[in-house]
């Protein structure tokens, strides 16, 4: 399990972490989000041991982590690290060498990983004449190849297309799978919602939100009512009670009205049976129920 409890970091006057932290456990899958500058990069590098915090503790399995620890752990930098000059597969087996792996480990665990990253075809080729999006691949297998104990990954999934965001879930979860715990940072709130089983929201240095998709879903949100009604005359949502958080008279793309009107909105009810009510009887209510935020919405309403 990893601990990351109470860091504080400032650069000069500014303060990055104010008491930062969070826990995983084994096998938990934990998506770390939060708007630029929020503190997430310098929260990993503290992990990794790349920086110093100011206050605050990281432990693995109860422990302080030390040097011999941090090899253990597997780690995707914010400023990728790869040699352009060396070619794919020499550097991922490269780096499971340095990791303390025998060279018959090493190629092995590499050429799965090439297999899995899709790299067949590149496996001979130069780093530096990657895409930007293979060199990610090639990144994403040096943090993998020693088949680390923690996996900390800084945005692994950005600039990588479909395919590979879904190659890379599939080998997270399979890491997962085995107990591996793994953090990573993301803007992509629909993966993080998609992939992760918790979450930790961080705005400016503090961590303003957590716990599952499900548990942030009915703690964090305002409940939302999704009404849609047919030939009402226009006018009539203003006699919904509460506060209507949008509102559109155009009907989904796609779908041709039935009626001559057709209205949508959203609502945060003051009384949800009142609101039932006007609905009923400003025309034909084929839709009336609780909406579920999206965790973009939910991030919305904690970070604004
Ligand atoms: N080396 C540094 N010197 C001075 N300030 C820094 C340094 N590194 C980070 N900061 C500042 O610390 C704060 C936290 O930055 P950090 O990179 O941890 O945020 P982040 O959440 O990873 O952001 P992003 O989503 O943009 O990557 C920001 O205000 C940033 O400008």
């Amino acid at each position: 399990m990893l601990e990351i409890d109470g860091l504080r970091k400032r650069y000069g006057d500014l303060v990055a972490l104010d008491g930062a932290g969070f826990t995983v456990r084994p096998g938990e899958m934990f998506g770390f989000v939060g708007a630029n500058g929020a503190g997430k990069t310098t929260t990993m590098r503290i992990v990794m041991g790349v920086l110093e915090a100011d206050g605050g503790a990281v432990r693995w399995q109860g422990e302080p982590v030390g040097f011999a620890t941090r090899r253990r752990f597997g780690y995707m930098p914010e400023e990728r690290g790869l040699y352009a000059k060396m070619r794919v597969a020499e550097q991922i087996e490269y780096f499971g060498r340095l990791a303390g792996m025998s060279p018959a480990e090493a190629r092995s665990s590499a050429d799965e990983l090439i297999e899995r990253l899709t790299l067949t075809e590149r496996r001979d080729d130069e780093v530096a004449g990657l895409s930007l999006g293979n060199q990610q691949r090639v990144q994403l297998a040096v943090a993998l190849v020693h088949r680390p104990e923690l996996l900390v990954l800084d945005e692994p999934f950005s600039g990588l297309d479909p395919i590979a965001v879904d190659a890379l879930a599939g080998v997270l979860a399979e890491r997962t799978a085995a107990g591996v715990p793994v953090v990573f940072s993301s803007h992509q709130l629909d993966l993080v919602e998609r992939l992760c089983d918790s979450i930790g929201i961080i705005k400016a240095g503090r961590m303003v939100a957590g716990g599952t998709v499900a548990e942030l879903r009915a703690r964090e949100s305002r409940k939302l009512l999704h009404i849609v009604v047919t030939g009402a005359a226009p006018g009539w949502t203003d006699r919904l009670p509460g506060e209507i958080v949008s509102k559109t008279d155009r009907p989904p793309a796609g779908e041709s009205a039935e009626t001559a009107r057709y209205d949508e909105v959203v609502l945060v009810p003051s009384d949800d049976q009142e609101a039932l009510r006007v609905a009923g009887q400003a025309g034909q209510v084929q839709h009336f129920g609780w909406q579920r935020p999206s965790l973009t919405e939910i991030f919305r309403e904690v970070v604004a």
